[in-house]
């Protein structure tokens, strides 16, 4: 057969499919507004070369400046639009929450690590509704002072340990947190950061974060790759998969069963699996209120862990560059509370520069800067742009909390900012909450928590210790000059007025939540801790 009856046809749908994505990505059928504005895309991978390994959030704040505060990207055929305001945030994360609440699914986290249990992925929809009805009952405001026993119990035994083994601090903030929550949650009294269900949570997570990260993984352009064996060689992502599937079973079910076992024998743990047990129905409704319980509090260690131990770690930094900030703070816990016992929740009311320098550690270094990404279940138009439906919206807290308008000069650790002349919190000054724990009906449901154990964790310290910088071999002081990225640079001062407080950063994921690693690095060479004059034992 002549070849040219082939190439004909073959170049007329050639031409067909490329007039085709033209007419879709440059949107010249019209029909639709535009998407919003952002930097020019290539053809076929968009802007993928404009979205850097590191510091993310950084170069989409330096986008806003020339786009504006709701900008798209495009990698291959997936819109992302940025909203770096708050403004936009609540106009549509709040305004629109029917629209901007679901989560992207991605065939290698969803279909191949079965992560749609984890509340932060599950999509918008009634079993997503479930599981935050439950964190609303065990971890909002009203639940907290249920907890107080256990917190003030782990609270002193962390500061026990901080004042005898100063050197591992790092393992100290870890523990607080993991044994607080696991003995609220199953009853479970975790000794260390080596305990078994912390350590499997721990791999959990180190493997979903490897799993999520988008782009990455060929199965997520092409689907059909599923299907392939794990014996096949490439096939690590199905290895992988597996691995998370496997984790994240057991961080599931381990140690709610262990605690379940325990309340059917008849020796129940005071604890909140047994309180969900004791009033569940023996019915289907029963047993899958049973299933959500037990994803929510399988997925709280995880959610909340890292995050809260980040901020715990940017706070002793704060403090060792800027003893004036923290001398204050103390000033006013010698005159609040006195040197006879600990600062309780009781006592917030009345430690206003104390708040303020919890504040300002939640806006000077958000340890989720992108928060966590939404994705429209619907299209839209705003600000007459379309936002199509699937579109990934990224709520930019870095910038949001770096808004000169709202807190001038962002980069510097401040918590004056947050206060009236008189020294009484300034209520019109932006709480960062608006935008350190995400956005609209997606906001993190374990804030109350968060702030509950930041503020007990960051008032006792401050109340205990003295954080200064250690000495050097000829008796200097050793202060932190400089993080960035994941390079780390440590000089030897004579004095703290040649502190330079540089912006620190902190390597990224894209997207994803974040914490600090190299900044453990950092506050190992640099930090000393010493008591204060508090006089009280921390049995
Ligand atoms: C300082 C500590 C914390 C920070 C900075 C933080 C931050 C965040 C952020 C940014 C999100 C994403 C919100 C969004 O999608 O817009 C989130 C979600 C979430 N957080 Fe937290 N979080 C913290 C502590 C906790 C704690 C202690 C828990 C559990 C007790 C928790 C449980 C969750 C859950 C379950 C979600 C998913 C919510 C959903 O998708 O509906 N977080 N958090």
């Amino acid at each position: 057969m002549d070849i040219m009856s082939f190439a004909y046809p073959a170049l007329a749908l050639g031409a067909s499919v490329l007039l085709w994505y033209l007419l879709k990505e440059f949107n010249i059928a019209g029909g639709h507004a535009a998407l919003p504005p952002g930097p020019p895309r290539r053809l076929v991978i968009g802007n993928l070369l404009d979205i850097p390994e590191t510091s993310l959030w950084k170069t989409l704040t330096n986008m806003a400046q020339s786009y504006g505060d709701v900008l798209s990207l495009k990698v291959f055929s997936q819109p992302i639009v940025v909203l770096s305001s708050l403004q936009a945030a609540t106009d549509l994360f709040d305004k629109r929450a029917a629209i901007y609440s679901d989560r992207y699914t991605s065939v290698m986290m969803h279909e191949l690590c079965n992560a749609g249990w984890i509340p932060t992925f599950m999509n918008y929809g009634d079993r997503w509704r479930n599981t935050r009805k439950i964190y609303h009952q065990y971890f909002g405001p009203h639940a907290l002072h249920n907890y107080k026993s256990v917190q003030d119990e782990k609270l002193r035994s962390f500061l026990r340990r901080l004042r005898d083994e100063p050197e591992h601090f790092n393992d100290h903030i870890l523990y607080v947190f993991g044994a607080t929550i696991m003995k609220m949650m199953y009853g479970i009294e975790v000794q260390d950061s080596r305990h078994e269900e912390v350590v499997t949570a721990e791999q959990a997570m180190s493997k979903f974060a490897e799993a999520g990260q988008p782009g990455r993984w060929l199965v997520d352009m092409f689907s059909p790759l599923k299907y392939v064996p794990e014996w096949f060689p490439g096939a690590q992502f199905k290895k992988l998969a597996s691995l998370c599937i496997s984790l994240s079973e057991r961080t599931r079910n381990n140690a709610f069963n262990k605690a379940k076992q325990a309340y059917e024998s008849g020796h129940p743990l005071p604890c909140i699996v047994t309180d969900i047990l004791e009033k569940l129905p023996d019915t289907a409704e029963g047993r899958e209120l049973e299933q959500c319980a037990r994803d929510s509090l399988g997925s709280a260690f995880a959610a909340g862990s890292d995050t809260t131990v980040a901020y715990v770690k940017w706070f002793f930094l704060a403090m060792l560059m800027h003893p004036e900030a923290q001398k204050k703070a103390q000033q006013e816990l010698d005159r609040v509370v006195g040197p006879d016992r600990l600062p309780d929740v009781d006592d917030r009311a009345s430690l206003p520069y104390t708040e303020a320098v919890i504040k300002e550690v939640l806006r000077w270094q958000p340890v989720a800067p992108l928060a966590f990404t939404h994705c429209t279940a619907a299209d839209d138009e705003y600000r007459g742009y379309h936002i199509p439906k699937g579109t990934i919206v990224i709520g930019n807290a870095w910038s949001i909390l770096h808004d000169t308008s709202a807190y001038p000069d962002p980069e510097s650790f401040m918590p004056e900012r947050f206060l009236n002349p008189d020294g009484s919190l300034n209520a019109n000054i932006r709480d960062p909450q608006v935008a350190c724990f995400g956005f609209g009906r997606r906001t993190c449901p374990g804030r109350y928590l968060a702030m509950n154990s930041l503020y007990q964790v960051i008032a006792s310290v401050l109340h205990t210790f003295n954080i200064s910088p250690s000495l050097n071999d000829v008796g200097r002081n050793v202060i932190p000059s400089e993080v960035e990225g994941l390079i780390l640079y440590v000089i030897l001062v004579h004095d703290f007025s040649l502190i330079v407080s540089r912006t620190l950063v902190i390597p990224a994921v894209p997207c994803i939540m974040i914490a600090p690693s190299n900044l453990v690095q950092l506050l190992r060479k640099c930090l000393s801790l010493r008591q204060t004059t508090y006089s009280a034992p921390l049995c």
